[in-house]
């Protein structure tokens, strides 16, 4: 047995996101996403599953927020939807989007939580897909109108701000492997809506820092792949490198050096694709941020196949014991990733996801989801590692709060410390959120 003893100031949290949650899809002046679209589109998500009701927490946030109490955390990460802020992308503003929020967050902050903001978790208003999305520069514009409108209204309640959820998924999963929406499936415009984003990204800092919020900070959160190479050989080392950038270094090096990864730029030019840099664009990408948010769930194990997709990396199965996604279990890749990240400085990181896929069930008003409180145990022991060793790794948020919509898998995979009977919208905390309450109050775990 270990004990694990925190900062004091390290930030304990758990994360949703918008359209996960919220539901109340056609209330509050809500306009459509990209993602009412495709999930209302038969063959998308698993059972024709949708976020028109998802955990009602439009409706039960205050019940919401009472759990997160009772849970102990001190910081909640979420997303605001843009379609409920200018249902249309970029016309009229809908005040009574931006009175929900205000009134949401009044209530974290009444209970002693820190909110801490995704301005992009993948809900783009559907009419601006409708004239191209983030394939259209337009959209990078009507971003920045959307973020201008947040910082004004919410900068002095809001301290921590992420730009963009997970380019990668937003960038490829979204439009390259068609998995997610809109579902194109070409890797130029992969490219142009991964250049646009990061543009975007840019120009909502360079507008944060213009508008001068007191003390706020701001970021982006890639999800980050750590692959091992099945062999010591130079093409899976090369395949894995490959799999490592293109979740991290892709977006990360325009952010901090102001250029894509030479490599990664050159194997997709290979393909045919380049990002559609326009003068400036690197400038203004490369505004200095204040922290990055990151996403790890799992490692992998790849080698070079000349026919294993895009990047041309086989992910091998080793038998590992696995999530109910069938995501491989080692906390190792989270300290190796956060180590590779270094390269970048000794930047302020925050675990803005980590979570384990395991559906179980009530059992008498039980949640016995042990295997979770083993994957929180070794990933939380690996945070520890972490700090330990110098590195600025300043908060965990586990995902997620609550079982919810998980995109294309819908409700049947659950990453919640809280399940949830989308039958009746009853909320159970699970065995793994007392065990995660206990961590939290205590500021320290013990392995066992
Ligand atoms: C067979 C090939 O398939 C290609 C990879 O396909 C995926 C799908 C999904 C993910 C994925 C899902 N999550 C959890 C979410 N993060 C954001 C938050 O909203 C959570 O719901 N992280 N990564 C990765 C890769």
């Amino acid at each position: 047995m270990t004990i694990f003893q925190f900062p004091n100031d390290f930030r304990w949290g758990t994360a949703t996101a918008s359209y996960q949650i919220e539901g109340a899809y056609q209330e509050g002046g809500r306009g459509l996403s990209i993602w009412d679209t495709f999930a209302h589109t038969p063959g998308n998500v698993y059972d024709g599953h949708n976020g028109n009701i998802a955990t009602d927490s439009y409706h039960r946030y205050e019940e919401d927020i009472a759990l997160m109490k009772e849970l102990g955390i001190d910081t909640y990460r979420f997303s605001i939807a843009w379609p409920r802020i200018i249902p249309d992308g970029d016309g009229e503003i809908n005040q009574e989007g931006i009175d929900f929020y205000h009134r949401f967050v009044d209530t974290l902050l009444a209970a002693g939580i820190e909110p801490f903001c995704t301005l992009y978790h993948w809900d783009l208003p559907q009419a601006l897909q409708d004239v191209g999305g983030w394939e259209n520069r337009r959209t990078i514009d009507a971003f920045v109108k959307y973020a201008e409108i947040m910082f004004r209204e919410f900068a002095s309640k809001i301290k921590f701000w992420l730009t963009f959820n997970e380019p990668w998924c937003i960038a490829f999963l979204s439009n390259l492997e068609g998995k997610h929406a809109p579902g194109n499936t070409d890797l130029q415009v992969a490219l142009n809506v991964g250049h646009h984003l990061l543009v975007a990204h840019g120009h909502a800092v360079k507008l944060f820092r213009d508008m001068s919020p007191a003390d706020g900070q701001i970021g982006i959160a890639p999800n980050v792949a750590w692959a091992v190479p099945y062999s010591k050989s130079a093409e899976d080392r090369a395949a894995c490198n490959r799999n490592i950038e293109v979740y991290a270094d892709w977006f990360l090096d325009p952010v901090y050096k102001g250029s894509y990864p030479e490599s990664l730029y050159n194997w997709f030019k290979e393909a045919g694709a380049t990002p559609p840099v326009q003068d400036g664009d690197m400038e203004i990408i490369a505004q200095p941020i204040d922290l990055i948010g990151i996403n790890y769930y799992h490692p992998t194990v790849n080698r070079y196949h000349p026919e294993a997709g895009y990047l041309h990396s086989e992910p091998i199965d080793m038998g590992l014991f696995k999530t109910d996604i069938g995501w491989p279990i080692d906390s190792t890749g989270l300290y190796d990733v956060i180590h590779y990240l270094q390269k970048y400085g000794n930047i302020d990181i925050y675990i803005t996801e980590n979570g384990a896929c395991i559906n179980d069930s009530p059992q008498n008003g039980i949640v016995d989801d042990s295997m979770r409180i083993s994957y929180l145990q070794q990933h939380i022991a690996q945070v520890h590692r972490v700090i330990n060793d110098g590195i600025h790794l300043k908060g965990y948020m586990a995902w997620s709060l609550m079982d919810n919509f998980e995109w294309a898998e819908g409700y049947r995979m659950r990453f919640g410390l809280i399940h949830v009977d989308f039958r009746n919208q009853v909320r159970t905390p699970k065995e793994s959120f007392y065990w995660y309450q206990n961590v939290i109050r205590n500021n320290w775990m013990e392995t066992r």
